[in-house]
Formats: C-alpha cells, sequence, structure tokens
C-alpha cells in the first residue's frame, strides 16, 4: 500500500481523498499537521483559495516541512490552487507561497466565476482517451522555465506542467469521474519505490 497525501486544510480535498480511494494499492490521507505529512509518500495540494490556503500553510508553520519534503523528493501535485501554491511566481503579485516551480501563473486568468468551464481532450502523457476537464476560476502558466515539462495545452496557454518530482494542473480531474491524473500520479510515487 502506498500512503498518498492530501493536503485538508481548505478545498476540495475530500474530492481528492475519494478518488485516490477508488485506486487499488492507495491508502488516501488527510494532511492536516506535520505529523501527518510524515506518514505519506506523496500529497496533493487541492484546489481552493490559494491565498487562504497559504496563510493557513503560514500559521500552522507548515511551509519549512513541506519545502524539505519537496525538494528531497517527495511527489506533489497541485490542482489549480495548488498549482498557484507550488509556482515561483505569480504574475501581478508580490510573494509567492512555496515556490518551488519553476513557472509564473496568472491566476483567475481566465476570468470570474462566471467564466469557470468544461472542456476535454486527450492528453498523451495520462491517457490514450479523452479526458475531461474542469475551470474554476483557474490558473494557467504563463511563463515555463526550460527545464519545465509542458503536459498540456489549451487554446496556446499552458494548462499542466511537470518538473521533475512536481505536478501541476489548471482544472480540477478531482471533479470528474475519469481517474488518469489520479493513477498518473500514483505511479509517480510508485515507480519511486516510495511506498511505506
Ligand atoms: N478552483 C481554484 O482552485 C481557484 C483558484 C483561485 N482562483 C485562487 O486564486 O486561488
Amino acid at each position: 500500500m502506498v500512503n498518498i497525501g492530501v493536503l485538508a486544510l481548505q478545498g476540495s480535498f475530500r474530492e481528492h481523498l475519494y478518488m485516490l480511494s477508488r485506486i487499488e494499492g492507495v491508502n488516501p490521507c488527510e494532511v492536516k499537521t506535520i505529523a501527518d505529512l510524515k506518514k505519506v509518500s506523496g500529497l496533493i495540494l487541492p484546489g481552493g483559495e490559494s491565498t487562504t490556503i497559504g496563510k493557513l500553510l503560514r500559521d500552522f508553520e507548515f511551509i519549512e516541512p513541506l519545502i524539505q519534503r519537496i525538494t528531497t523528493g517527495m511527489p506533489v501535485w497541485g490542482t489549480c490552487a495548488g498549482m498557484i501554491l507550488l509556482a515561483k511566481e505569480i504574475v501581478d503579485e508580490e510573494y509567492c507561497h512555496l515556490g518551488l516551480m519553476d513557472i509564473a501563473v496568472r491566476r483567475n486568468a481566465y476570468g470570474s466565476q462566471l467564466d469557470s468551464f468544461n472542456t476535454a481532450m486527450i492528453i498523451p502523457r495520462v491517457s490514450n482517451e479523452e479526458v475531461p476537464l474542469v475551470f474554476i476560476r483557474a490558473p494557467w502558466v504563463e511563463r515555463a522555465g526550460a527545464n519545465v515539462d509542458i503536459v498540456a495545452t489549451l487554446n496556446d496557454r499552458i494548462i499542466a506542467v511537470q518538473q521533475e518530482n512536481m505536478l501541476a494542473t489548471s482544472f480540477h480531474p478531482e471533479l470528474t469521474q475519469d481517474l488518469s491524473f489520479h493513477k498518473y500520479f500514483a505511479r509517480m510515487i510508485m515507480d519511486k519505490g516510495n511506498s511505506i
């Protein structure tokens, strides 16, 4: 069994836990404390409100332990607000949160809540079939460093990236029935032989 954590401070963590519970060999774990973080082999940073999650991470002194785990190889996947948390740069904002991925992201890039939308596309890295994509006040990646793999683009905008053990998506696979991204992330962890 591999313990995969979901940061459970704010946002769509229950939906991610449910998706993980549908994958054989995966034990989904809520991560609310630094002690919880120690028990997992990979971590999902869910969608929600990046400013709120970032503030909670600071208040609970979670930033340093997270940076330590991720920079020493723990696979991490940020969805939507989670992507913003991972970015080294947030366009038009002075500060970033974890500042680990070599990307500049634009928050609410597609507009307001009313401009949220669904689409689908084939993303060869995760599946040979179309993957449904749900965008809710989503960011896009405005710049990506040379060391960042572009996993998917939509209308010339980058919406999914990977930099070694870090994966980030603008959209919310946890709000669909499709397990492709969760399985891909579980493989990233299992391939490292990271199960506890
Ligand atoms: N669905 C989401 O996670 C939205 C992200 C949100 N707009 C933010 O900036 O944090």
